[in-house]
């Protein structure tokens, strides 16, 4: 849907009206085709003004049309006959213009922007590439390096970068359409050519070709195998060396394999789960959109380790003043230390003042009295956390909420030793706090829609993606890593060495292979962990560990490790060697090999070769299985949901969708077939017994991810 309207006698407005962005829908695009016609035709419209309506210009192509068969008008043939029109046109550019919605401005001849607007191709993060011209028209305007750096990162830019880099032609503070209306004014009856970017050569550059080569290894480097990043480069290098209409065919025909691909199809996936996850909805039946959130001023933060400090940041820095609290004067100046030193280096990043006013440090429970929320974030030690809660209610207003940052404890348990369980509730940060986007926002059996409105808006506003997720050991994300973690290190055993597993998985995507993840995140916090679940003991052998624990198969490997001082890049030395402590370049370890080797002997296990496919489809496979089962036990409201954990929290690469989505495009059946024979090999394991939901989803005919929601019950799902 277009409007069409005349103003000030000889402008005609064309307005995109389909909220909430004004996507460029066939219905839009059979608007804009007749209105250009329209104005075109008219001898009273001397120039048109395109805009959108509600302040927004427009989100680009209307990515729900991707997936079903196109119709209406195309985009390129449609933004060509606005550019080759014989009146001006101007666009009035105000919240935003991205992807096809800039192409449609760069097909004008003019561009105006409100100071507030965002301009930027973030097509490649759909798996695409600006097809409807944005690789050959934006280089002929702002030159090829410029445009290669937004074209294959998709970042959006302020419309004061967008007039530096000469995307617009003006910025005004005040209302981008009467702007553009004065500028059309201004323009009636000046030559069209220069403006029509289609005919001008791309702006020159020095070395094109090294420019784009270098393009080429950095999106190489930074998108491991992924397709639209390369085809980007190879589009805009057509700008440069081919003239508009050959570079036009060469878009079209990159396009056309990125449009058909699994990694287009996965990423635009991710798109629309990440914005379901948002829509929460409780088993009864509360949610997003039926329950009010409270509003959060003032908020406690327990404990000042590496999470506290990062939850403290992200809240302050949203404007949230905060409390933080310690045990002892050394943790708190540490703590104090840490905090200050964070946003003080944000703050200069960003140009403005760090906001240390809104910060209090103390010991006393008592000035916490009238924080409306706490976030502990104590050790996770259940009798500690225990006493934290309890300690909290003599103090706390009554109706202020208590959370824990625990990762898997029972939030249920803890509730219940405080005089307000409807008011508690997880909230599962993601280390480190201040950087990673997941937020596991945790509902336990007493916990209030209040209570997880509450959480939900406050990570939304301290700049989360936030999932709601029921209450079990490790709620989703590290009950399903727990069975991935031993994938790995069951591959170990078998014979593959830590660099192996590694660069198969960095091979699949992952920014980072789980050994080196490890390291990073300190290989001793599992070991607590471990030793706190009763799987580590006095009565464990010290010289030939059990493999076989609590009535499954157990590898002793990474506590072998721990027992060594090797906790990862903390101490210089873990699945891989560092230069020295706290460095983070990982360097194979000969002594490794030999431990690997040694242990190996001892327990009598004749290594074998393993290959990349055998670790994808252990670890991926053994991830989705036991995704079906947290589905099956309500624990997710949907796959989308587990898959946006595993994007947001875990590395999961965005062109593979997430492991739902990944075994819903393997296919079940093929998941089924692949995890029944691993079972058969290693019956010792039972996470590798394919889940029933999955037998069974497969019985019903292996149904893509869109539609579970009509096999399983209890799915709350929004896909
Ligand atoms: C030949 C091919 C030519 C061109 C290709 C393209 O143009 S591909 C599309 C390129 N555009 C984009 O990638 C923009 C995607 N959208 C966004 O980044 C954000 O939505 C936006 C516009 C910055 C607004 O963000 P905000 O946080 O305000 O809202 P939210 O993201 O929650 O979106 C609100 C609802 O709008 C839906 N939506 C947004 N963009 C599109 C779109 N391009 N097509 C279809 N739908 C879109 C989004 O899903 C939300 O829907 P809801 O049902 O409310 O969850």
């Amino acid at each position: 849907m277009a409007r069409y309207t005349r103003v000030k006698g000889s402008i005609a407005l064309i307005t995109l009206t389909n909220p909430p962005v004004n996507a460029l829908s066939a219905a839009v695009r059979r608007g804009i085709v007749e209105s250009v016609s329209r104005a075109l035709k008219d001898e009273q419209v001397k120039a048109v003004v395109f805009c959108g309506e509600n302040e927004k210009f427009c989100g680009g192509a209307d990515i729900k049309e991707f997936s079903g068969s196109v119709s209406g008008p195309p985009l390129v043939p449609m933004i060509h006959s606005m550019e080759a029109g014989e009146k001006p046109m101007v666009a009035a550019i105000e919240g935003v213009a991205l992807g096809g919605g800039l192409e449609l401005a760069l097909g004008c001849h003019y561009r105006v922007a409100n100071t507030k607007a965002r301009l930027g191709l973030p097509e490649v993060t759909l798996g695409l590439l600006p097809a409807a011209g944005g690789t050959q028209r934006l280089p002929r305007l702002i030159g090829i390096p410029a445009a290669l750096e937004l074209i294959t990162t998709g970042r959006h830019v302020s419309a004061q970068e967008a007039l530096q880099l000469g995307m617009v032609d003006q910025v005004t503070e005040g209302n981008a359409v009467q702007a553009a209306m004065e500028l059309a004014l201004s323009v009636i009856g000046h030559p069209l050519n220069p403006c029509r970017l289609s005919l001008r050569a791309p702006v020159w550059a020095p070395d094109v070709d090294g420019v784009c080569d270098a393009a080429l290894a950095q999106v190489k480097q930074r998108s491991r195998g992924v397709m639209a990043p390369v085809a980007c480069v190879q589009a805009v290098r057509a700008a440069a060396m081919l003239p508009y209409g050959k570079g036009m065919e060469r878009e079209r025909q990159l396009m056309d394999t990125l449009f058909r691909s699994g990694q287009a199809q996965a990423m635009q996936y991710a798109f629309f789960a990440q914005r379901n996850a948002g829509k929460w909805i409780l088993p009864n039946r509360a949610q997003w959109n039926n329950t009010k959130a409270r509003e959060v001023q003032r908020a406690g933060v327990i404990g000042l380790g590496t999470m506290g400090q990062g939850i403290a940041v992200s809240l302050v820095k949203a404007g949230i003043s905060v409390v933080a609290i310690e045990t002892d004067t050394k943790q708190l100046e540490w703590g104090k230390k840490a905090v200050t030193a964070m946003l003080q280096r944000d703050a200069q990043r960003r140009g403005v003042s760090p906001p240390l006013h809104l910060l209090t440090f103390t010991l006393s429970f008592h000035q916490l009295r009238d924080v409306d929320l706490v976030i502990e974030a104590v050790f996770e030690d259940m009798n500690l956390k225990k006493r934290v809660f309890s300690d909290l209610c003599k103090v706390l207003r009554v109706n202020a909420l208590i959370c824990t940052n625990t990762s898997g404890l029972n939030v249920d348990e803890l509730a219940a030793v405080t005089d307000r369980q409807p008011l508690v509730v997880g909230m599962h940060f993601f280390a480190p706090a201040h950087v990673m986007k997941l937020l596991e926002v945790v509902y336990g059996s007493r916990s209030s829609p209040e209570a997880v409105a509450t959480a939900m808006a406050l990570g939304k506003r301290i700049g989360k993606v936030c999932v709601t997720v029921g209450n079990c050991s490790g709620f989703v994300g590290n009950r399903m890593l727990k069975l991935y973690l031993d994938q790995s290190v069951y591959l170990l055993e078998e014979g593959a060495t830590p660099e192996q597993v590694d660069q198969a998985l960095e091979e699949f995507g992952f920014a980072m292979g789980i050994f080196k993840v490890g390291d990073l995140s300190g290989l001793d916090v599992g070991w607590r962990v471990r030793k706190a679940s009763g799987l580590i003991g006095p009565d464990v052998d010290p010289v030939k560990p059990s493999r076989w624990r609590l009535g499954r198969r157990y590898c002793p490997l990474p506590d072998m490790l721990c027992q060594q001082g090797r906790f990862g890049q903390k101490t210089g030395r873990g699945w891989y060697l560092y230069d020295s402590p706290g460095s983070k370049e990982a360097k194979s370890d000969p002594e490794i090999q030999n431990f690997l080797e040694d242990y190996r002997r001892k327990y009598g296990i004749i290594p074998r070769r393993i290959t990349s496919q055998e670790v994808i489809e252990r670890c991926a496979f053994i991830l989705a299985n036991e995704g079906f089962r947290i589905l099956e036990d309500g624990i997710a409201a949907g796959p989308e949901h587990i898959d946006v954990i595993y994007l947001f929290g875990y590395g999961w690469p965005r062109h593979r969708g997430g492991p739902m989505f990944y075994a819903s495009q393997v296919g079940l059946s093929v998941v089924l077939e692949k995890l029944e024979h691993y079972h058969r090999v290693h019956p010792d394991v039972p996470s590798l017994e394919p889940s029933r939901l999955l037998r069974r989803l497969v019985a019903e005919g292996s149904p893509p991810i869109q539609q579970w929601k009509s096999h399983i019950k209890n799915l709350r799902s929004h896909l």
